[in-house]
């Protein structure tokens, strides 16, 4: 089964545009679990453009399901996930400037310091996922960390199939059943969409996980939220 959590960075996005409370990120969070939502997930920057970082606290009593945290392990945001405790934290080695996400981790590289920062993650009974690209010795490297669970970085997949290409989804078939065979549960995101998470779903074995935002919030403009929520808990299946 894969789990769908819905990324709501975006309608923090537009209540932030107006400086008050519309849309009120928390009941919109409630909402989307009672439209039958697996997830909450949330990617507090260190500008806090879309998601504060109080948001995460009051967030706390709300999600009821899964809750999803990422981010780049800067102190501060290893101390509010520490406070926090989500039901899982994903690293991203986002820089502070990036509009969104665009790389995964090397993790050859900064192996060091990604078993020191998970180690303490799941001490504290959290668990850890990391953000990492289609390529097999970065999904070798993952599993030296320690990480429970990697997510597939899909952008280029969504890119690449929305041109045709549907070829793009082997390479993350392949790091999937690597990671599998490695002990690592395998999560999702970045891009995915009503039109790809199908077939996305069918050739990624044992997908645990998709956290999905701008696509979602975007379609749900058209369609309404509940209705979008069930048309990926559908799709899913
Ligand atoms: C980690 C990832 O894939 C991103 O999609 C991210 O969670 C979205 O962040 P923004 O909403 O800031 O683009
Ligand atoms: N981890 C990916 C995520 O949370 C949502 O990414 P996107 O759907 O906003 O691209």
């Amino acid at each position: 089964m894969t789990k769908l959590s819905v990324n709501i960075n975006k309608i923090a996005t537009l209540r932030n545009s107006r400086g008050g409370n519309v849309p009120n990120l928390l009941m919109v969070a409630k909402d989307i679990q009672d439209f039958g939502g697996e997830g909450i997930t949330i990617h507090p920057r260190p500008d806090e453009r879309h998601i504060r970082y109080q948001d995460a606290y009051d967030l706390k009593p709300i999600v009821h399901t899964e809750y999803n945290i990422e981010g780049n392990p800067i102190p501060k945001f290893i101390d509010l996930v520490l406070s926090v405790k989500p039901t899982q934290v994903t690293l991203v080695p986002d820089a502070v400037d990036a509009i969104t996400s665009n790389a995964g981790w090397d993790t050859k590289k900064h192996k060091d310091f990604l078993v020191e920062v998970i180690s303490e993650f799941k001490r504290n009974n959290i668990r850890t996922s990391i953000f990492v690209d289609p390529v097999e010795d970065m999904i070798r490297g993952a599993a030296e960390t320690g990480t429970d669970r990697i997510e597939l970085y899909t952008e280029e997949f969504a890119l690449e199939y929305a041109k045709g290409n549907k070829d793009s989804v082997v390479p993350y078939t392949n790091c999937a059943k690597l990671a599998i065979d490695l002990g690592l549960g395998v999560n999702a995101g970045h891009d995915l969409s009503l039109d790809n998470i199908k077939f996305f779903k069918e050739h990624i074995p044992g997908l645990l996980e998709v956290s999905i935002g701008h696509a979602l919030i975007s379609e749900s403009i058209y369609l309404g939220l509940e209705n979008v929520v069930n048309m990926y808990l559908h799709r899913l299946k």
